[in-house]
């Protein structure tokens, strides 16, 4: 596939005429998309579209409701993750995810950070701080917590909990990150510190997004998905979406017609 400047990139994921309904209802329509390694992909459409369940379906969150089917076939780095040979729990150690509202749990920042680690079987004191500075770091937070890794996660301001939350969810080196809206509850300060930090991921990490914001969108990802009642409208280069979206009802959305 190729990218903003015409490189040819490797899609880490591939997801080919997928349907996804729960129970009587289809949320998803024949959606076919390639997901760029190492970029920032972009999901937006107005509210009800799927982008949401898109993007869980991406690490099988979707499996925790009932009544939930799927058809058609997600590949992550090739492999079909809904093919009864891959457990779940591998595929959210490749893909973490960093929801809405900041989910710290209610420990300490170090335990938080910790855990996922200590869920996989790293148990040496050394290991583990080790794993807990470089999180903190690469989610641009050691800097204000180092002094005080002990202090409740909770205490923390919204934006610090989201970045704690990312950092945690870095600390079982995945390959994907899936953002979903993680900066809608945030101050536009905590938000810019978010979209500098996923600027700076996406060297290492590929990342998926939902966002509401199309000026985030814009900013941020060098790849955009459009929705609309389930299906996929349009996706491209985020620049040449934004420039000279070729459907017109893209066109609609993102000059603020409707959403
Ligand atoms: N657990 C569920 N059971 C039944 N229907 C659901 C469930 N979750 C979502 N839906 C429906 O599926 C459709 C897509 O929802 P989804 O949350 O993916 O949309 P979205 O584009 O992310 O919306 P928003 O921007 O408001 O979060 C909606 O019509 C929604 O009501």
């Amino acid at each position: 596939m190729s990218t903003p400047g015409g490189t040819i990139v490797q899609p880490i994921i591939e997801i080919n005429k997928l349907n996804l309904y729960y129970g009587q209802f289809q949320a998803l329509k024949d959606v076919s998309i390639e997901i760029p390694e190492r970029a920032i992909t972009a999901f937006i459409g107005p509210s009800g579209c799927g982008k949401s369940t898109l993007l869980r379906t991406l690490n099988r969150m979707n499996d925790r409701i009932p009544g939930t089917r799927i058809e058609g076939k997600v590949a992550v780095g090739g492999t079909d993750i809904y093919s009864g040979e891959v457990h779940v729990e591998t595929i959210r150690k490749k893909i973490g995810m960093v929801f809405q509202q900041p989910n710290p749990f209610p420990k300490s920042i170090y335990e938080n950070v910790a855990f996922g680690p200590k869920q996989h079987g790293i148990h040496s004191k050394k290991k583990l701080d080790e794993i807990v500075e470089q999180s903190l770091r690469s989610a641009v937070l050691w800097d204000e917590v180092k002094d005080n890794l002990k202090r409740s996660a909770l205490s923390l301001s919204g934006g610090q909990q989201q970045r704690l939350c990312i950092a945690r969810a870095l600390a079982v080196e995945p390959d994907i990150l899936l953002m979903d809206e993680a900066t809608a509850s945030l101050d536009p300060v905590s938000t810019f510190k978010i979209e500098e930090l996923a600027h700076e991921l996406k060297e290492r990490y590929t990342i998926v997004m939902v966002t509401h914001n199309m000026q985030q969108a814009a900013r941020v990802s060098q790849q955009t998905v459009f929705f609309l009642d389930g299906e996929v409208v349009e996706y491209s280069a985020t620049q040449d979406m934004f420039a000279e979206p070729v459907d017109s009802r893209t066109q609609d959305y993102i000059s603020g017609r409707f959403g």
